[in-house]
């Protein structure tokens, strides 16, 4: 049996990805203040400290109420450059050696930031981390669904000319009352180019619009996804068709799914077979990175070494990398053991 202290050390110790990340949702409060100095940029806040103090959330709507406020200090090229090499650099000291990072490009295009600003910067980013922390990226664009479909389909032309940093098309933002069925064409054109198709489903909203995201979206991965606990047909077929959960245990507690970390049903997905993994979704908000879901997990459900290491191996074996890669990382794992 491996203490509670000996887990973290081995979660440490291992390569990890990171598969649900919002690049606006690492946006730190000082981070948030000292953008708004350098683009002159007035807030309704005195301090970073005062900003954090309302980060106490009833449910997802608040939550974005406050999200998308603050994403309004993001203006320039270098603005989205540094916010994704902050990340970049965290997940460096974590040992996170591959991310899949989410970005809301409506939430800037509709304030008048340029699509190419917001691309480019990310990107330059993830370059960087390339060829200086070894870490490895994709990048998946994501349709914002309390916004009409014909403006994700407008943002979809927009991002023509920069479809070969774009790896992917997610689904996001408030979701009950948005159900997948709303977006079937631009999740059509998008996997019809090629590219990876994700949604959130299962967060807020019902198990029937996991179903849909499966069936009228045709996604590779189901973002969130925990609502699945209602309905035992359809835990059958995920679990059959291997389709991955992107699980994000802090953000399900700050954002009321669950009132405590104890209820997570996270423990008993990975026993019935359903391949889950531990993501931080909006670290900035919601009470730490990979590591911190990680010990969380740890302190409030008492996994055994085996449950984190597989929930470790889903991290690699559900992400968009190369398969020689990831059996590489795979195998890294097991070395380590
Ligand atoms: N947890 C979440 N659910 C839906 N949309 C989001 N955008 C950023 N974080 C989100
Ligand atoms: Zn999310």
């Amino acid at each position: 049996m491996s203490s509670s202290a000996e887990l973290k050390q081995l979660v440490r110790r291992l390569p990890k990805t990171e598969l649900h990340l919002h690049i606006e949702g690492s946006l730190e409060p000082d981070m948030v203040f000292a953008l708004a100095e350098r683009n002159g940029i007035s807030l309704p806040y005195a301090s970073a400290a005062e900003l954090a103090q309302k980060y106490d959330f009833e449910n997802l709507q608040s939550f974005l109420d406050l999200y998308y406020q603050a994403t309004d200090v993001l203006q320039t090229e270098e603005d989205f450059f540094d916010l994704t090499w902050a990340y970049l650099q965290r997940c460096a000291a974590e040992n996170v050696v591959h991310v899949e990072i989410f970005f809301d490009p409506q939430s800037h295009t509709d304030r008048g930031i340029p699509f190419a600003e917001v691309v480019q910067g990310i990107d330059r980013a993830l370059q960087q981390a390339q060829s200086e922390l070894a870490i490895s990226s994709q990048l998946i664009m994501c349709f914002l669904r309390h916004l009409p479909e014909d403006s994700a389909l407008e943002t979809w032309q927009q991002a023509q000319p920069w479809l070969h940093l774009i790896h992917g098309v997610g689904l996001d933002s408030s979701e009950s009352g948005f159900p997948p069925e709303l977006f079937q064409r631009v999740f059509a054109q998008a996997r019809a180019a090629g590219l990876k198709c994700v949604a959130h489903a299962g967060e807020e909203g019902p198990a029937d619009y996991i179903e849909q995201a499966l069936d009228l979206l045709a996604v590779d991965r189901i973002d969130h996804g925990v609502r699945i606990t209602e309905s035992d047909t359809l835990m059958r077929r995920v679990a059959i068709e291997g389709i991955a959960l992107t699980v994000c245990p802090l953000s399900n507690v700050r954002l009321c799914v669950y009132d405590q970390l104890a209820d997570h049903p996270l423990l008993s997905l990975l026993d019935d077979g359903l391949q889950v993994m531990i993501n931080s979704d909006d670290p900035a908000y919601f009470g730490g990175y990979l590591c911190a879901n990680y010990d969380a997990v740890i302190d409030a459900l008492a996994p055994n070494q085996a449950q984190i290491v597989q929930l470790v191996k889903n991290s690699f074996a559900a992400s968009f990398m190369p398969e020689v890669e990831k059996l590489a990382r795979l195998q890294e794992i097991d070395a380590l053991l």
